[in-house]
């Protein structure tokens, strides 16, 4: 198997990762004198069971472009992002869609999924070089998230923080009893909807995942195994932009939030 440049595709990394130790006074910073330490993994090796369809979800088009693409793209525009591990599902890892290359190959990556997404985090993060400080983990599911929001998140976990952004919950809820009757209403004043990206200082997300690893446990976001270890998460602002594409509806209303807020 080759690489789109001619290259011997090694098993797990099919574009190779940044030479950033190897060049210095180049990429570990920015024109501007900034650091470019902060790594992101784009967990896209899901099975998008819920949207079904022959065509796996993270690879379909949406507001015009591969619902992957965007997220990859959006965060290579970052100028402090060192590389961005994209974690696919072994069936498409070693000849990943020619579009996926539309972006700066030099600090892309990518990587294989496990059966969880926790499990696809924790490979994702196994790529990240040594130069990196802050980690960003994103859904590819999520390909809209604006960069106001990313900067929110990307200052609070430089200053130390687990972090995630999040919108309040709006509507009423209620427990809904097996026989389809309510229990009970909940009150909602404390309830937040998590997105992602999710950031962290490197030396915590990777000691957090190993801790996880060990005790065989997982969790539906990165900042559950910080809660369960007892690691304070902050919470940011998040959007409406940044929704999940979960079921076929998303679509649409994804498409709809990119043409009316851009
Ligand atoms: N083993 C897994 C499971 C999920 N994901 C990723 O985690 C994100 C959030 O998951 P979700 O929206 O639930 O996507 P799917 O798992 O693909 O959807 P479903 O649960 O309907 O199968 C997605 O970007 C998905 O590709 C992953 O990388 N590896
Ligand atoms: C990580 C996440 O996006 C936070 O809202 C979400 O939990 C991932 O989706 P899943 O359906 O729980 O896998």
């Amino acid at each position: 198997m080759t690489d789109p440049l001619g290259g011997t595709i090694p098993p797990r990394r099919v574009v190779p990762p940044p030479a950033i130790t190897s060049r210095p006074g180049a990429e570990p910073r920015t024109h501007d004198g900034a650091p470019r330490d902060v790594g992101v993994v784009i967990v896209a090796a899901g099975r998008g069971t819920r949207v079904g369809g022959e065509e796996l979800k993270q690879f379909r088009w949406v507001a015009g472009r591969p619902m992957l693409l965007h997220s990859v793209q959006t965060f290579m525009a970052r100028p402090d992002v060192a590389l961005v591990v994209v974690v696919l599902p072994k069936s498409h890892a070693a000849d990943p869609p020619p579009w996926l290359f539309q972006c700066d190959i030099d600090r892309l990556l990518v990587s294989v999924g496990g059966r969880e997404r926790s499990e696809s985090v924790a490979n994702g993060l196994e790529d990240m070089p040594d130069e990196v400080r802050t980690v960003l983990i994103h859904d590819a599911a999520r390909p809209l998230v604006p960069d106001d929001m990313i900067e929110r998140v990307v200052a609070s976990a430089r200053d130390g923080h687990a972090v995630v952004p999040a919108l309040p919950v709006v509507d009423t809820l209620k427990e809904v009893a097996d026989d389809g009757t309510v229990a009970r209403t909940v009150d909602r004043a404390r309830l937040w909807r998590i997105q992602t990206p999710q950031g962290f200082p490197r030396d915590l997300i990777m000691r957090a995942h190993g801790e996880a690893r060990r005790a065989q446990r997982t969790f539906t976001d990165d900042a559950g195994l910080c809660e369960w270890l007892g690691i304070p998460v902050r919470v940011v602002r998040g959007s409406e932009r940044a929704l999940k594409i979960t079921d076929e509806s998303d679509f649409a209303r994804a498409e709809a939030l990119s043409i009316l807020q851009e």
